[in-house]
């Protein structure tokens, strides 16, 4: 059956850097890098999601600041990810890792065009990610 699902991730910036995580070595896709989150629960809003997922995750209470992009990934030829990226920020830069990850890194630029996952990487690009973590 072909399935659609929709998640939320999130640029979460601190001190001029951003948090990416890297997906535990025996889960699915593991060892790649990523922004934290997850999938949205039947009836929840997106940017509540948002806030439970990295909480889950990392430890971080995060502020919602606004939408980055949209895009859309196929995981396997009949199941389709709907992902809705947003800007965030956090108070604090202390993470507290869950079983889903293994690893994490506060990166600048040139760690996140190192570490993280080249489909990211192209939508970091198309979106212009870059020039907004400087700028604002
Ligand atoms: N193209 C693109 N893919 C992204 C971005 N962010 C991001 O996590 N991905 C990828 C990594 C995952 O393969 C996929 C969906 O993430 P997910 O956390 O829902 O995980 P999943 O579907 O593999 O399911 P699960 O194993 O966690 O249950 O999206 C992005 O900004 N752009």
């Amino acid at each position: 059956m072909m399935t659609i699902v929709t998640a939320v991730k999130g640029i979460v910036r601190y001190d001029n850097r951003i948090l990416i995580v890297q997906r535990a070595a025996a889960d699915s896709g593991g060892g790649t890098w990523e922004c934290p989150g997850g999938k949205i629960d039947f009836g929840e809003q997106p940017e509540d999601s948002l806030i439970r997922e990295i909480e889950e995750e990392t430890g971080l209470t995060v502020i919602v600041d606004r939408i980055a992009y949209a895009s859309s990934l196929l995981t396997h030829p009949d199941r389709q990810v709907i992902l809705l990226v947003y800007f965030c920020i956090t108070a604090t830069g202390t993470v507290e890792l869950s079983d889903e990850h293994d690893a994490y890194l506060w990166a600048d630029e040139s760690m996140i065009r190192k570490q993280i996952a080249p489909s990211i990487l192209a939508d970091f690009e198309r979106h212009q990610i870059f020039p907004q973590l400087v700028s604002s």
